[in-house]
């Protein structure tokens, strides 16, 4: 795992931007490299303002977007087309609006879905569409990420693992969550090895509820209890911030700072 380094924006806005803008180059450069990249999605405002500017730039004509894999890394287990669904967000954002093969769009499981509505199942059947994308040299039962985009909430939750909770000892690619303390209760999600099988994984946080969670991030906390600092990519790690978000850095820790 490498250490994280840290960028921060002006404001929300900006941030975004420059994440699409980053998201654009880094899924270029890999399709240059290997013909194909595979990324994973996150809900929350930030994420999904991110989407909404690369479906705004230009610079998406560069991507080719028949050859990109989607997935995500938790998903609210609710119905499809469920306006709460961090899918249906994406969809709106992004996912309707360029030409993406839908075969490679893999969203988690809704739970009106034909694998039916136990969370668990689904968890499996999305661990399983995991294991099969999976190549011997990912040496494990997830694909390893391009990128890997993860919101934070003020209490240092990212993907749908919350401090303290079952989900955080699980060894599985992928688990149902119950219990919730952010609603709705029940969600699946990417457990803490699968986000860490991530080439890059970029924490996005924006606004000063986040300020505390991003301080614990960075500064080695467990994971069990600060979920947020276990998020770390294999090659690279990138906090994502804006100004408030970044307002209790701990000393010593990079800081590019747009003007
Ligand atoms: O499932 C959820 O409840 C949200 O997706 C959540 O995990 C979100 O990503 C973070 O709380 C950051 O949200 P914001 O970017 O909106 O602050």
């Amino acid at each position: 795992m490498t250490p994280p380094a840290v960028l921060v924006h002006r404001d929300q806005e900006l941030l975004a931007k420059a994440a699409a803008a980053r998201l654009v180059t880094r899924i270029v450069d890999v399709q240059a490299a290997r013909g194909s990249a595979s990324i994973v999605l996150t809900g929350g405002g930030v994420g999904t303002a991110v989407l909404a500017e690369l479906a705004a730039s230009g610079a998406r004509e560069a991507i080719d977007w028949r050859h990109l894999d989607i997935w995500w890394g938790d998903e609210r287990f609710l119905p499809s087309g469920h306006p709460e669904r961090n899918e249906t967000g994406a969809r709106e954002a992004l996912l309707d609006h360029v030409d993406v093969d839908p075969a490679r769009v893999r969203p988690m499981p809704a739970s009106d879905g034909p694998g039916g509505s136990d969370p668990e199942a689904a968890a499996d059947r999305y661990a399983a569409g995991l294991r099969a994308a999976a190549r011997p040299e990912d040496h494990g039962p997830v694909p390893s990420f391009d990128v890997l985009m993860l919101g934070v909430g003020p209490d240092a939750h990212v993907a749908s693992l919350f401090p303290e909770m079952p989900a955080l000892y699980d060894e599985r690619p992928v688990v149902a969550v119950r219990g919730a303390p952010k609603p709705p209760p029940t969600r699946i999600t990417l457990t803490l090895p699968s986000i860490q099988a991530a080439r890059e994984v970029w924490v996005l946080a924006a606004g000063g509820s986040k300020a505390t969670a991003v301080r614990m991030g960075l500064s080695g906390a467990g994971p069990v209890q600060v979920p947020v600092a276990g998020a770390r990519g294999r090659q690279r790690t990138l906090f994502l911030l804006d100004r408030p978000a970044a307002a209790q850095l701990p000393p010593g820790i990079e800081r590019i700072a747009s003007p």
